[in-house]
This record gives structure tokens, sequence and C-alpha cells, in this order.
């Protein structure tokens, strides 16, 4: 398959190496929204850093795209929602520049300290005006992080060795890592008024859109500087800029900007806010992290697998795929085989996770889509996967649900999937018992040991003699071998299940003829 992939920001070059490796590359920077729409439907892979916007526009216009890279960590430039809704997966390289946007804070805050940016601008005038730029020491200082995260984290570990005082806001902190780190947590509340330095981490979201602006700065110190190398919106340039301008705020270090790039008589006209053109993340080493990391996630999804740090579908940490992944492949199976089982319209699918599964924790939801994936794509026209299973299911109306149950009949873990549509209902359990070993342990209420793979006839028939003989003479007379039988029953005499495994198609008007059998109620025939 000649896959294409487009790299739209400048990437550094091993990225690209790496992907030319595997499939044909265009690297065209600059391109305008309109531009990226009329050629974005070439395209498997999409590459981006902060400078494309990928809108809603340009993934609807996006006919064969599967991923959209960010190399780097903010996605505020990418609409995940319409993204989700298409099956395309959307990942980033979250931990490869979080180094370098924290020595670029540092490198910010040390430089608003003592005016660096200004005393070299008046230098190189050929002037000498060494009152003109007092500075203030960072030593004892208090330094307020607002988002505790990667960057957060590693600029408490620094500003510590400077002999700052760390205090920090994150709604979802770590106490324990904070601790270590000889970080006092606070709100918001007690931070904004005991901070001398405020560095904002956090991503641009709903909650921390304008999260300083003139009713925050207005708890603030008298002369605290505030510095961003998050992202523009964070705070309210024009609030910022009234505080400057009104003595409140002493100076402010900007890397990011509501709009980039910023209009010159905007905030950056102002004397006390020094700035960079969003440079947090350009160092050699963050730029080949993250070009490496899209461009090996790039090929993994081409290839038809996940990605390693996917934003739009549930993750599996890296530390429990061993154990998560064979049931997800199990439950894909199984989601397969139910679809090719069951008639009518689906109404709900419940997948419940028996025994030891409930230790699975979150990673049921992965799970729970793969069954989902299973299920839907070969019955929908847009391909479904992990990104949109769940979005495939709920816009055609099926309920789906999760419960956790001990209850396994015997065995340590056990998922099944029950579907109930508009004209019947069916389940299938599964299990793996040893690794790459997964078998179906149930249809419906009778047990079976059954490999998920290959060709596969499942009938429910009266527990009478001859019916099987006739059964296997039909599939005879068509050439199909049968390779393996089992038959499931409570009491003899009563309804029994026939699992039988095939090495070819069997084809339709044997399964006809086989309905038509006496004592045969349903027989389906299924490719897992
Ligand atoms: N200037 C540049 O070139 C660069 C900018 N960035 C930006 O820096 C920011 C942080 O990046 P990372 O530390 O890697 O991300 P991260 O995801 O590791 O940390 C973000 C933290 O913000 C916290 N948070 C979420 N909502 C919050 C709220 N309402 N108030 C306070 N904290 C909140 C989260 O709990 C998380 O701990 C992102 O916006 C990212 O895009 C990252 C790299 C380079
Ligand atoms: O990684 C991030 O969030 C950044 O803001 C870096 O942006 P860039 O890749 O340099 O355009």
């Amino acid at each position: 398959m000649n896959y294409k992939v487009l790299v739209s920001d400048p990437l550094a070059e091993e990225g690209i190496e790496i992907l030319r490796g595997f499939c044909e590359v265009d690297v065209r920077t600059g391109l305008s929204e309109e531009q990226l729409i009329k050629i974005i439907g070439e395209y498997d892979g999409l590459l981006v850093r902060s400078g494309t916007q990928v809108t809603e526009s340009v993934i609807e216009a996006a006919e064969k795209l599967r991923f959209v890279g960010r190399a780097g960590a903010g996605v505020d430039n990418i609409n995940l929602d319409a993204a989700t809704k298409k099956g395309i997966i959307v990942a980033n390289a979250p931990a490869g520049n979080t180094l370098a946007a924290c020595e670029h804070t540092l490198a910010m805050m040390a430089s608003l300290a003592r005016n660096i940016p200004q005393a070299t601008a008046s230098v190189k005038k050929g002037e000498w005006k060494r009152s003109a730029f007092m500075g203030v020491e960072l030593n004892d200082k208090v330094l307020g992080i607002v988002g505790f995260g990667r960057i957060g984290q590693e600029l408490a570990k620094r500003a510590s060795a400077l002999e700052m005082k760390v205090v920090a806001y994150d709604p979802y902190i770590n106490r324990e890592r904070a601790k270590e780190l000889g970080v006092e947590v606070m709100t918001l509340d007690e931070l904004f008024p005991v901070a001398d330095f405020i560095t904002v981490h956090t991503p641009l979201i709903k909650e921390t859109k304008h999260l300083i602006n003139t009713t925050t700065i207005a708890t603030m110190k008298d002369g605290v500087r505030i510095i961003n190398c998050a992202r523009g919106g964070i705070i309210n340039e024009a609030d910022l800029c009234d505080a400057i301008a009104q003595g409140k705020v002493a100076g402010a270090a900007l890397d990011v900007y509501e709009e980039e790039p910023p209009k010159a008589s905007g905030i950056i006209s102002l004397d006390q806010v020094i700035c960079t053109p969003h440079l947090g993340a350009s160092t050699v080493e963050a730029q080949l992290n993250v070009a490496v990391s899209v461009a090996k996630q790039c090929i993994e999804v081409l290839k038809g697998g996940s990605a390693k740090f996917v934003v739009n579908a549930p993750m599996i940490p890296p530390d429990q795929v061993e154990r998560i992944e064979p049931y997800a492949n199990l439950a894909q199976k199984m989601g397969k085989l139910l679809i090719q089982l069951v008639e009518g319209r689906i109404e709900s699918v419940e997948v419940e996770y028996g025994g030891k599964t409930a230790e699975f924790g979150q990673n049921t939801k992965y799970i729970t889509r793969l069954a989902l994936k299973g299920m839907l794509d070969p019955i929908l026209q847009t391909p479904v996967n992990i990104v949109n299973a769940e979005l495939a299911a709920k816009e055609r109306g099926i309920r789906v649900s999760e419960t956790i149950t001990e209850e396994s009949f015997g065995f340590t873990n056990v998922i099944t999937i029950r579907v109930k549509t508009d004209k019947m209902e069916e389940s299938v359990s599964g299990n793996v018992s040893s690794p790459g070993k997964p078998r179906i342990v149930k249809i419906g209420e009778y047990m079976t040991d059954m490999t998920p793979t290959g060709h596969v006839v499942i009938s429910r028939h009266h527990d009478v003699p001859g019916v099987i003989g006739k059964f296997a003479t039909i599939i005879g007379h068509k050439n199909v071998n049968i390779a393996g039988m089992q038959v499931g029953r409570n009491r003899p005499g009563d309804e029994a299940i026939m699992v039988l495994n095939v090495d070819s198609e069997v084809p339709q008007d044997a399964m006809d003829e086989i309905v038509q059998i006496d004592g045969v109620f349903t027989a389906k025939y299924a490719k897992i």
C-alpha cells in the first residue's frame, strides 16, 4: 500500500527520514486553511506543530486521513471532536519538549527579573543606561506555578535550586510529588496574593481561558511578574496590558499570544513586556524528540496498529499493555462473531467483566471499544476504530454499558458480551487462559471451548439422533472440511448447540439447506 503523509509545519529532518523509509512524504509549510483543504484529500497522515490549524473543514475534506500527529504537546489547534467523529487518530509527543519549555520559562523569568532584552536593545543602540535597568533577584522570591504537570514539575525542581520558594496550584495535583519536590500546594486564591512571579503551565481549555484577568490580577501582590510559556488565551492580554500600565504588574514575559503572531500595537508594545515568538519547544533536542515520536506513531497507525500517545481515545498505560491487549484482541473477535450471529437492529451492547478482570480498572474502556469495533466495523460504511467506536454506537442509538461481576463460571478472568436486538438476544463469553490462547468459552447458555479464528458454523438444534449426521453430510457435499466439532447441551433431549470449525467458507446454499433440517432451529456461518 502506498501511503502519503503531509508535513505542514517545520519538522526535524530525523522524523521526516523515518517516514520516508515507509511512505511518500510531502513537506509543505505555511499553507492557508484553504490550500490545506484543497490538498488534504490525498493524504493518509498529517503531521503538524502549532502553526497549522486543523479545523473542522480541514477534517471534513480529509477523505483518507487516518492520523494527525502533533509534534509537540498542545493539541488546541486540532479539532478533536471532528477527528474523533471521523475515526481519525490524533496523537501528540507530550514529553519530548518538556525540558525545552521548562528551560525557556526559566530563561524568560531570569530575563524578566534583570531586564535583559531591554538592556540588550539599549546597549546595541549605543546607550549606557545602567540605572534604568535595575532588576530584582530570584533568590528567596515566591514562584507560583499554575498547572503542575510535566513542565510545572520540572520548573519547580530548577526554581528550588535557585533558592526560590515554590508554591503550586493544579486541580489534579499529585500531592506526593509536590511534597517530594518541596512544593507547597495551594488554592488559586491562596497562590495569587503571595507569589512574586506567577507562571502558567496548563493547557488552554474552557476552565483556563482568561484565568488571569482584571479580577484575579487585583488579588495579586503589587509588582508581581507574570510569565506565559504555555498558551495564549490563558491570560487576558487586554487586562494584563491595563494592569502593567497602572503599575500593578511590574512586567510580563510572553512566549505565546492570543493571536499568533501578535499585533505590534498590542501588549508587546509595552516596555515592561519581554517576548519570544513561541520558542518554548524550539531546541534541537526537543525537535528531534517530537519529530521522531510522531513519525513512529504515524507509521504504527498506517500499518493498522495504535499510537503510543493517542489523545482522542483511551490509552493503555505501557506497563499494562501485556495484560490488557490479549483481552482487547479477544473482545474484538467476540464482537465480530456476535454481529454474525444476531439478526435485527442492535439496541444494546453490554460488556460484562467477570472474575479478576475487575482489576483491569479504567482499561475496560479500551477493551469495550474494541468489542464495539469488532461488531460495528463490518456493518458500517465509515471505518470504525478505537477512536470513534463509542460515538458510532451512540449515533446509531445503541446503548453501551459495562458491568463488573465476580461471577466467572470457573475461569480466573472472563469477558461476556451481550447483544440485544429488536428480534433476539445473544451472548458470548471469552477468556485468555495463557498468553496467546484466547478462547470462546460460552455461547448463550452453553459452555464451549472454541478458538476464535477462521470459519465457524454455529447451530442450535433439538438434541435428537441424526441431526448432526445430516449437517455433516451437507457440508461434506460442498467440499468443506470439518476441522473440529463441539456439542453442548444442558440436558439430554433438550436444545443443544453445535460449534463446527471448518477449513473454508460454507456457501449460502449449504446454510439454507442446513436450516431446513428437521430439528435445527438456527444455523449461522461466521468468519472471525
Ligand atoms: N511554548 C511552547 O512552545 C510550549 C508550550 N507548551 C504548553 O505548556 C502547557 C503545559 O504542558 P505540559 O506540562 O507538558 O502539560 P501537562 O499535561 O503535563 O500539564 C498540564 C497540567 O495542567 C493542569 N491543569 C488542567 N486544568 C487546570 C486548571 N484549570 N488549573 C490549573 N491547572 C490545570 C493539569 O492537571 C496538568 O497537571 C500546555 O499548554 C502546552 O501546550 C508545551 C510545550 C512547549
Ligand atoms: O508543544 C507545544 O505545546 C508547543 O506549544 C510547541 O509548539 P511548536 O511545536 O513549537 O509550534
